[in-house]
């Protein structure tokens, strides 16, 4: 039996902007995108790859089209539904958005502050647990600005994963690393994901990271012009 997508999307169009400033940005997108997958988009800036990755993430409402994720509908939802969907995501955002004031373990525990179902001791266990697992154990009760590009972007993977999430959408998330930290923070999010069986789509400009994806999804122009199986 062939499983239900993870993100089931169907001729989404989406437009910025009111009246005579209305601007169409995506067009006629359709894709399905399945458990454990890898996917990388690509193409030039402005081709409409980050509306589409905040459509996916639930960040906004899905105007025209039908966007399922995790069997739920997005079209015109309203911010609960949206909110109850982005609990099962984890992102990664080029600037990391950590916040200064708190410790690396702290960054990451508060992604777990959104499931009241994880007491505050499990909280702190699986936080350090997971800074372990992206190499930062003895980095945990640092800040922000005490780390290195390389740690803060591991911090934030850390804080994307720790909640098991079934969908991690990453932004750019090599665009301010050198060429071995990229690749050591791409190939990272690629294994723990996999372990936990989570789907991955990532946004790059990077082309040394390709090779990681199970599958490359090409927009240009807001059109989704190619899907291709990755050479592996
Ligand atoms: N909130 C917004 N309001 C109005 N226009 C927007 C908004 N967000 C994006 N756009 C426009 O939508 C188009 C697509 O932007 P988007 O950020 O999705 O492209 P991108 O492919 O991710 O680009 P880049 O690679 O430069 O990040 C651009 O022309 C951008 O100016």
């Amino acid at each position: 039996m062939i499983s239900e997508p993870v993100i089931a999307i169907d001729n989404v169009n989406h437009s910025f902007g009111k009246g005579r400033l209305r601007k169409q940005i995506l067009f006629e997108i359709c894709a399905e995108i399945h458990a454990g997958e890898v996917v990388i988009m690509t193409g030039p800036s402005g081709s409409g790859k980050t509306t589409l990755l905040t459509l996916m993430g639930a960040l906004r409402s899905t105007q025209e089209g039908s966007l399922k994720v995790l069997g739920q509908e997005l079209q015109r939802t309203g911010t609960n539904k949206l909110v109850k969907v982005r609990r099962n995501i984890g992102y990664i955002f080029q600037s990391h958005n950590l916040l200064h004031s708190l410790t690396a373990r702290q960054n990451v525990q508060m992604s777990l502050d959104l499931h009241p179902e994880i007491s505050g001791t499990q909280a702190v266990q699986q936080s350090s647990e997971m800074l372990e697992a992206v190499g930062l154990k003895d980095w945990r009760d640092y800040f922000p600005q005490e780390l290195s590009g390389g740690q803060k972007q591991r911090v934030a993977i850390a804080r994307a994963l720790v909640s098991q999430p079934k969908i991690v959408l990453a932004d750019e998330p090599t665009a301010a690393l050198d060429k071995h930290t990229g690749r050591d923070v791409v190939e990272l999010m690629q294994k723990l994901a996999k372990q936990q069986g989570c789907t991955i789509i990532i946004v790059t400009h990077d082309n040394r990271i390709l090779d990681v994806a199970d599958r490359l999804i090409h927009m240009e122009d807001g059109r989704l012009r190619s899907v291709e199986k990755a050479i592996v």
